[in-house]
């Protein structure tokens, strides 16, 4: 039997035509959700999703925002530039891309973010709101990972999940948010002995290590869930994930490919936070 294949894409179009409802009711109330995003240097793959932000942002009626600075800008102006937009009441969440260039501490930039316009999850207040299961603003590839799980029709209570990776943008909180649902998780990274071993035993496999194909079937429980989180641009210009997908569906349960499986919800989830962090500036939400 072959495995259903979880679709991102369609997924994502599913939940951006419930905010553009959403954003409609609002606009009634003469209320319009904005979302300032920054970005430093001329990165060709940053570039893309910066502007795949900004058309998100159009196609759904928000004020958005962009920012294109300079490569050599100094962390100075960069702080100045956050420090204004967290003053600014239009808009209601920041995101700085990332990776910043080398002379910038992207540490001191996230901090810098107001805690209620962080809709990258990744302020040290909003990762603390998430460990102690306090209400917060939830990075968004992570949340894109959970929902591509439920919209899958996949009880997460209960299961074992196994994730590989712990990234703090990634393995950290997905991990985090498995155990919200109610899933026994473990975690491994590079330095676990038997990653094969364990990872045989995941009913949900979410993997984000970075290596190309690293997973194959023998890694997988029959029909267990696979997500896979890793983007990698193989020499071939071929976008790969972590996971060999011709090899694991064979044995798999629902499976996530790349591109079109977990890629595609980094922005939806972005949206969703904007919209959350927009309501909850007016007392909505
Ligand atoms: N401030 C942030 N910086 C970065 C984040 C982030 O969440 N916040 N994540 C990534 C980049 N990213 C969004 O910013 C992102 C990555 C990938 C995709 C996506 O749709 N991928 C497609 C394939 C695209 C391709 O062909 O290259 C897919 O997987 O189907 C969207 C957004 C790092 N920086």
């Amino acid at each position: 039997m072959s495995a259903l294949i979880i679709d991102g894409k369609q997924i994502s179009k599913d939940i951006r035509a419930s905010i553009q409802q959403e954003v409609i009711r609002l606009k009634e109330h003469n209320f319009q959700p904005g979302l300032a995003v920054v970005l430093v240097g001329e990165d060709p793959a940053s570039q893309v999703y910066v502007r795949n932000k900004e058309k998100a942002c159009h196609d759904l009626g928000y004020y958005s925002e962009v920012h294109r600075l300079a490569a050599d800008t100094s962390q100075e102006a960069l702080l100045e530039l956050v420090d204004k937009l967290n003053h600014q009441s239009n808009i209601h969440g920041i995101l700085v891309q990332l990776p910043l260039p080398k002379h910038i501490h992207e540490k001191a930039i996230i901090d810098a973010i107001a805690v209620e316009k962080d809709v990258d999850g990744f302020h040290p207040v909003n990762v603390g709101n998430l460990v102690i299961g306090d209400d917060s603003l939830l990075p968004c590839t992570p949340a894109g990972v959970i929902e591509l799980i439920k919209r899958a029709g996949v009880e997460i209570a209960g299961k074992h999940a196994v994730v590989i990776g712990r990234s703090n943008i990634v393995g950290k909180p997905v991990s985090l948010l498995l155990q919200r649902e109610n899933a026994t998780v473990t975690m491994c990274h590079s330095r676990t002995a038997n990653i094969a071993e364990l990872s045989r035993q995941a009913d949900i496999l979410v993997v984000a290590i970075g290596k190309a194909n690293f997973i194959d079937a023998s890694f997988v429980k029959p029909g267990a869930v696979v997500i896979d989180v890793g983007m990698n641009r193989l020499e071939s210009g071929k976008l790969a994930g972590d996971v060999d997908f011709e090899s694991v569906k064979q044995v798999s349960g629902p499976i996530t490919p790349v591109p079109g499986g977990v890629g595609p919800m980094t922005i939806t989830m972005l949206m969703q936070n904007t919209l959350v962090a927009a309501k909850r500036s007016h007392g909505l939400a």
